[in-house]
């Protein structure tokens, strides 16, 4: 599904920001990415994205929807036209997606903005269409930036159950959040990543093995893995 292998990537020649980054995603899986302000989680999306121009290593990814943590519109399109430009890309079914769009909007509670601009929406709204979008595609493979951010408690809970049917049909996902308690939760491994290096990678009682805390939490351990480096 996923399977990242970078030697070094940064943003220009002889600049390296990551280095020796190698991890995987089977279906099914929810991956936490995980890293302090600055670690190379955002740098690691793009390696996979393929849009760094320094990057040495091999990424081999599956169809996959990106949702990015700022997101992106067509300026002159409505919600509704963002979705139906979608279904004529993608080629689907017009019936099913369309109606799974309307559960999507429905569940999210924008049906009443569907002829308004997402421009000017609020964040979290904006958010939300770009998660609807993600959705909508069906693909092999979710890479969320930082999902809890723009989102109220509700959408939050929506969003996380939206991701757990995905999985049962074996969708993978990779998630870089600092919300360490929800990604404690619900994440099945981490990739845990500090000054552009991989700390440690496994489910939460291989980190907590690691850390020598036997029930720390994820921040904890987290917080002892990284404590040289404060
Ligand atoms: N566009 C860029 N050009 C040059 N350097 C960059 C660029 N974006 C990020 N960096 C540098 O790469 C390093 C890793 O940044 P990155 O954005 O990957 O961290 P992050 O883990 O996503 O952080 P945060 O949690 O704050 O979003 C930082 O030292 C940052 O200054």
């Amino acid at each position: 599904m996923l399977v990242v292998n970078i030697e070094q990537a940064g943003y220009s020649e002889g600049s390296e920001v990551l280095k020796d980054i190698h991890f995987s995603i089977n279906p099914g899986e929810l991956v936490g990415l995980i890293g302090p302000n600055g670690a190379g989680k955002s740098t690691t999306v793009k390696s996979i994205l393929g849009i760094l121009t320094n990057f040495t290593g091999t990424v081999d990814v599956s169809d996959y929807s990106y949702v990015p943590e700022r997101p992106i519109f067509y300026d002159r399109a409505t919600l509704w036209e963002h979705i139906d430009f979608l279904q004529t890309i993608l080629e689907a079914d017009e019936e099913e997606f369309r109606e799974r769009a309307g559960e999507l909007l429905e569940i999210f509670q924008l049906t009443e903005v569907i002829h308004h601009y997402p421009d000017s929406f609020s964040k979290g709204m904006q958010q939300k269409v770009m998660l609807i979008l993600a959705f909508l595609r069906k693909p092999d493979l979710y890479i969320i930036d930082e999902p809890f951010m723009g989102l109220d408690p509700k959408a939050t809970r929506i969003l996380l159950n939206l991701l757990e049917e995905e999985k049962k049909k074996g969708a993978g996902i990779l998630m870089s959040t600092h919300v360490l308690d929800t990604a404690e939760k619900r994440c099945d491994r981490f990739v845990l990543i500090s000054e552009g290096r991989l700390v440690i990678q496994g489910s939460l009682s291989d980190i907590q093995d690691k850390a020598g805390l036997l029930d720390g939490s994820l921040f904890d351990c987290f917080d002892k893995l990284t404590e040289h480096e404060s």
